[in-house]
């Protein structure tokens, strides 16, 4: 089975954010990851990793004013320099955490827009470059815009062009399963073909974005496709529990977990 990385941002959210970290080693992952670290210092976020023997899957970049409604700032021409000063923010938290992913969100901007593509490409080029000088890689990850109205990159094959027009030895692709089926559907197909550029995996049932356990995808399926093509990188849960969060890892018990270790905590799996 692949390994799993708890999403910190989606799961686990009945603790505060800093005894999410425990509460999902205790429920048996062995790695997180999570939108922002941004509220606490990197030391702090650093000090639950350790302290509960977990890995750093990945971790955004920072997006522009997110209260404020924006999604990411690659794409947006005038937004250059506050782009550069978030990758900036962000390495002290990749250093500091051992992380070794980045996703940098493109925005809310018409792709038909020339200027939206131009500075998306540039930005792009940028964070590559400079997080490959800390041996970090730069992910981009399609987003469905039922999810995300307006968001710049809702296409796999775009995303598949761009990686390999810039050639650039650390950007790679974030492949959403949830975001794929609502996309363009045919996802294990998608997955074999694109597995040379894939750095990071993530899962959610569809439609609704809960527990990967069913509705329109077949989950344990896809968990094995990932093993017979060699997929040895991370599946970050990327869902909002259902009815609680320890409540509904029963997907997870259900699937082979020789490699974890799901401690049995009488009523609460
Ligand atoms: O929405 C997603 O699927 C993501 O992975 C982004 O990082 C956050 O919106
Ligand atoms: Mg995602």
């Amino acid at each position: 089975m692949p390994r799993f990385a708890a999403n910190l941002s989606l799961m686990f959210g009945e603790w505060s954010f800093l005894d999410r970290f425990a509460a999902a080693a205790d429920a048996g992952f062995p790695a997180v990851e999570f939108l922002f670290p941004y509220d606490h210092a990197p030391e702090a976020i650093a000090d639950r990793l350790a302290r509960n023997g977990l890995e750093l899957a990945l971790f955004n970049l920072p997006p522009g004013d997110w209260a404020a409604g924006e999604r990411g700032l690659a794409a947006l021409p005038d937004r250059f320099d506050d782009l550069k000063a978030g990758i900036e923010r962000a390495i002290p938290y990749a250093e500091a955490t051992g992380a070794r992913r980045l996703h940098l969100m493109a925005g809310l901007a018409d792709r038909g827009a020339a200027e939206a593509r131009a500075a998306y490409r540039r930005a792009v080029l940028h964070a590559a470059e400079m997080l490959d000088a800390r041996g970090i890689e730069l992910l981009i990850e399609p987003i469905n815009r039922r999810s995300m109205p307006g968001y710049f990159l809702d296409d796999f094959a775009f995303a598949e062009d761009l990686i390999r027009d810039l050639a650039q030895p650390n950007l790679r692709l974030q492949f959403d399963i949830y975001h794929r089926q609502i996309l363009h559907g045919d996802v294990t197909m998608a997955l074999r073909r694109l597995l040379p550029l894939i750095g990071h995996v993530q899962v959610a049932s569809v439609p609704s974005r809960h527990e990967p356990d069913g509705e329109e995808l077949n989950h344990p399926f896809l968990f094995d496709e990932l093993d017979r093509m060699g997929y040895t990188g991370f599946v970050g849960c990327e869902y909002v529990p259902r009815a609680g969060t320890l409540a509904g890892l029963g997907w997870l018990r259900r699937s082979d977990l020789s490699h974890l270790v799901v401690p049995a905590k009488a009523g609460t799996l």
